[in-house]
């Protein structure tokens, strides 16, 4: 079992020792890590963000752990040689379109989230967000226009195989968990919408058994803080499921606790192939502060034994650690605790 560890900038590094600390601590047999840069730090040592050899050690893998990449130093390089085009190009390259992104406030831990406790204790959702189309890869750039001032676009778009198949993959949650599915669009404005709301119904035809519903976005951004009861599985494209799962970690308490597999088409000898990664970013803020939370990637982690590896008992020793170190206080400056980086990922281990 291969696990290519890119670690990246910022807290990057931090958040993936912890983690690969945790899936050590588990002795699991036959387990292989290699370690490749990304980010601002590759561009710093090859000048560029993914540099080809990154990518072989990827593509060799049967999975990758993800820390995460951005540099403010890096701001003002051409977009090309920026560190977010690593993790996009991963995504594109390796044709990881399914991003799921959990969203949970654990029983009994409602008190972290900053919502009231009776409107916390409903959130338990599933965004699966679109992750190799929409805005994020079409055409764009800067111009002067015709009234001769400076004017930036983007294309938004969607075929309808690449909203097919992430439909696909969120009916098949909603159908095996039991769970409501909404789509989340802006058909009222966006053509882009209107063909992704369409094929949404057309594949819905073969998932009776799926409760399905649509809302706009910036209703769905309203309801997941004043009714996240209401959400099970929510099906969306990549700009607005970007936005919504930063919005849904605030409400579960902290972008700090948030995990994610992006997964693809490709299977391995042990499972599906996909990159695990915190949903948060490099936090320039507190890096090299020994502060960032690492939970969000621990539990990523925890998702890349469930689906890449099959080890489901594993992932969910895992997240009962996590939970546990919780419930007893282990809580980061994000949670308005004052553990620091390696202390929660001690105190996971130590409940393992
Ligand atoms: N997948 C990725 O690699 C990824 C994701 C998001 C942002 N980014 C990049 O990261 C850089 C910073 O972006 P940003 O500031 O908008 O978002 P961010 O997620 O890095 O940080 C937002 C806020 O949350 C806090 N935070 C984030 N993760 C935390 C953790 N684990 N523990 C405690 N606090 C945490 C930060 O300190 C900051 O105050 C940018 O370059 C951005 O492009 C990368
Ligand atoms: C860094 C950036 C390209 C990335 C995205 O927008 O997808 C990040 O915000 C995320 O949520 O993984
Ligand atoms: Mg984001």
């Amino acid at each position: 079992m291969k696990i290519a560890v890119l670690p990246g900038d910022g807290i990057g590094p931090e958040v993936t020792a912890e983690a690969v600390a945790v899936l050590e601590a588990l002795g699991l047999p036959g387990l292989t890590l290699f370690t490749g840069d990304v980010g601002g730090a590759a561009y710093h040592r090859h000048g560029h963000p993914l540099p080809e050899e990154t990518l072989v050690m990827a593509r060799a893998a049967d999975a990758i752990l993800f820390g995460a990449v951005g540099d403010p130093a890096c701001d003002a390089l051409e977009r090309h040689l920026r560190p977010e085009q690593a993790i996009l190009g991963l995504r594109k390259h390796l044709g990881l379109f399914a991003n799921l992104r959990p969203a949970r406030v654990f029983a009994g831990l409602e008190r972290l989230s900053p919502l009231r406790a009776d409107i916390a204790t409903g959130l338990d959702m599933l965004i699966v967000r679109e992750l190799t189309g929409d805005v994020y890869f079409g055409a764009k750039g800067q111009r002067t226009n015709d009234a001769g001032e400076r004017e930036g676009w983007d294309a938004m778009s969607y075929a309808d195989s690449e909203v097919r198949r992430i439909a696909h993959v969120a009916f098949r949650a909603a159908a095996s968990s039991g769970l409501p599915l909404i789509s989340v669009d802006k058909a009222n404005v966006l053509e882009t919408s209107q063909l992704w709301r369409d094929v949404v119904v057309e594949v819905a035809a073969e998932y009776p058994g799926v409760t399905l519903d649509h809302m706009y976005v910036d209703n769905a951004a309203m309801q997941v803080v004043s009714h996240p009861e209401r959400f099970g599985v929510v099906l969306t494209g990549n700009l607005f499921g970007d936005i919504l799962s930063d919005l849904a970690s605030a409400a579960v308490g902290s972008i700090g606790l948030l995990p994610s597999a992006s997964l693809g088409e490709r299977e391995t000898e042990f499972g599906t192939f996909g990159l695990y990664e915190p949903i948060h970013g490099s936090a320039p803020d507190i890096a090299g502060q020994g502060k960032a939370n690492p939970m969000a990637t621990i539990l990523s982690a925890a998702m890349m034994l469930r689906h890449s590896f099959g080890l489901e008992a594993e992932a969910v020793r895992i997240e009962t650690a996590v939970a546990a170190a919780l419930a007893d206080g282990i809580l980061g400056g994000d949670l308005g605790g004052s553990h620091g980086t390696a202390a929660i990922g001690a105190a996971v281990r130590e409940r393992l």
